[in-house]
């Protein structure tokens, strides 16, 4: 579903991605963790499009995102919850996304509904709205076209203990059902409760990928991780 392959990007002399390659198939909830810096986001902003790679390839159902037919409905994606309107309300935000893919308005209503944005709250502008209710809604914005993959950078930031759960059994039952699920985080305790896999990833490089079982090996997944990355911060210092 979702292929990077020897993928390397620099931005003027800063290496943020050095040869990653890692797949992610149907049916299951792909943890993309690291720390700060470590490039998550480039890597997602190259899977979907928004930035380039310097070399390698990174494809969405074998092709470039870009040369998907009508690709907002096929790949759902989250990449930045600040870039909402915010003089639009919750539904004004959806109905412009779901005409943009080609969709009926009633999938509005059903989208909402979905992240528990019906209501007042819908009809609400975006600009009141608070970071949980953002993130909220920037899922429902992905969800619109019923999507098989779905592409999130670090969407439980500025949720609450139950916006957490919402999101983990949210994000469960979509891979259950088939979908490709990409959840990038730097936080190991959220992404170990809800991924089936991780890719681990520490200045550009990975370190490591495969169940949380085969990663941490009887030790603790935060002591595997912790030692992968002060080894990748070794090797380049
Ligand atoms: N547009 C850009 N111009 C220059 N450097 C960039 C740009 N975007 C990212 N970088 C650099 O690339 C590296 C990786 O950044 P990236 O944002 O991908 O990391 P991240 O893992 O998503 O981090 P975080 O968890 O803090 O969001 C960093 O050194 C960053 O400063």
């Amino acid at each position: 579903m979702i292929e990077f392959s020897h993928v390397s990007k620099t931005y003027r002399g800063v290496r943020a991605l050095d040869d990653v390659s890692f797949a992610v198939g149907p049916g299951c909830v792909t943890g993309f963790l690291g720390p700060n810096g470590a490039g998550k986001s480039t890597a997602l902003r190259i899977l979907t499009g928004l930035a380039r790679a310097t070399s390698g390839s990174a494809t969405v159902f074998g092709r470039a995102y870009a040369e998907l037919a009508n690709p907002g409905a096929r790949v759902g994606t989250l990449l930045d919850a600040g870039a909402l309107h915010p003089g639009r309300t919750g539904r004004e935000t959806l109905t412009l996304g779901a005409m943009m893919i080609g969709l009926p308005r009633t999938r509005v209503g059903e989208v909402l509904d979905l992240v528990g944005l019906s209501g007042r709250e819908a009809d609400r502008v975006v600009g009141g709205y608070s970071l949980g209710m953002r993130q909220r809604l920037c899922v429902g914005h992905a969800l619109l076209g019923r999507p098989e993959v779905l592409v999130l950078d670090e969407p439980v930031n500025g949720l609450d203990p139950q916006g957490i759960h919402w999101m983990r059994v949210l994000l469960r039952g979509l891979a259950d059902s088939g979908c490709s699920v990409l959840l990038s985080s730097h936080l190991l305790h959220e992404i170990e409760q809800v991924a089936d896999r991780l890719v681990l990833i520490g200045r550009g490089r990975i370190l490591a990928q495969g169940t949380v079982a085969e990663l941490s090996r009887g030790r603790s997944l935060e002591e595997t991780f912790l030692e992968l990355t002060a080894n990748a911060d070794r090797s380049v210092s």
